[in-house]
């Protein structure tokens, strides 16, 4: 990704990341790293802005993209890493857990779905991303507090596979997981994969329309406006 400067996901992002994975797709791809040009940033999750005083028509573009790309990314038969090299919030974070294996550049970055604590509330679906990451218990008590991990507590609770010393060494450990994955027959490999996922993308792909319109009816209340107003008032004062 390289949207500078936290590659945020807007619309356009959203288009070119789903635009790229339907493309790797068709061309038989053997495997794909996830990774951010920014020296800090894996993503900053949603653009706030798609969703601030947002044009309806915009807004369930920007929805159903998003819903797109992850299933895309979710149920891709080839193998996927993040080679996360930065901070990785909300929707950075849905990125990385819907690739198959995480490696972290460590030490002073963190991740996690911290919508609660935006006052929003993070989509069944990307909590169901992080309860198959570390069970529902450490699910459960991460997505009320809306937590944000250390790289060192991320790995202690099974949220990422493995911490890196830098990006070079995030994207050849990436390597070393595909490796060992290209040894594998792909039918059976991909095969596996999707029916260890089958029930979480079932889950959302029965529920779209409902789950836009939930989005869409929860962007328009003046509370969650109000927050975001003031979550983005207090990004720009930093
Ligand atoms: C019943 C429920 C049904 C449906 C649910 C409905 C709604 C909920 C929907 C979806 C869930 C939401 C998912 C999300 O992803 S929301 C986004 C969450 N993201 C964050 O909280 C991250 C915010 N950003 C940061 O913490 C920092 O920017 C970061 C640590 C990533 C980087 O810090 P750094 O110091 O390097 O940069 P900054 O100076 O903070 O930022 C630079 C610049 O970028 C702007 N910025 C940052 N993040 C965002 C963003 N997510 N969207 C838009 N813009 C962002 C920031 O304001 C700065 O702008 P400027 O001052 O103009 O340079």
């Amino acid at each position: 990704m390289q949207k500078p400067p936290v590659n945020s996901l807007n619309l356009d992002l959203l288009v070119a990341l789903r635009d790229t994975l339907v493309k790797l797709e068709k061309e038989k791809c053997k495997g794909m790293i996830l990774t951010s040009e920014s020296p800090s940033v894996f993503s900053a999750g949603l653009d706030i802005m798609e969703m601030y005083r947002p044009d309806h028509n915009r807004a369930r573009k920007f929805w159903t993209t998003l819903q797109d790309t992850w299933i895309k990314l979710y149920s891709s038969p080839y193998p996927t890493v993040a080679a996360i090299n930065g901070h990785s919030p909300a929707g950075g974070c849905l990125l990385a857990l819907s690739c198959e294996y995480r490696v972290m550049v460590g030490p002073k970055f963190t991740i996690g779905l911290n919508e609660t604590q935006l006052g929003i509330v993070a989509p069944f679906w990307f909590q169901d991303c992080m309860r198959n990451a570390i069970g529902e218990r450490q699910a459960e008590l991460a997505l009320t507090l809306g937590k944000m991990f250390s790289v060192d507590e991320a790995l202690k609770v099974g949220l990422i596979d493995e911490i890196a010393k830098d990006k070079a060494d995030a994207i050849s450990k990436a390597e070393d997981f595909l490796d060992e994955q290209s040894g594998l027959p792909a039918l059976a490999r991909s095969t596996v994969k999707v029916a260890f996922r089958e029930a979480t993308l079932n889950r959302l792909l029965k529920n779209r329309e409902a789950d836009t319109k939930m989005f869409l009816d929860f962007i328009s209340m003046p509370k969650v406006q109000q927050a975001l107003e003031m979550y983005m008032q207090t990004l720009k004062k930093k």
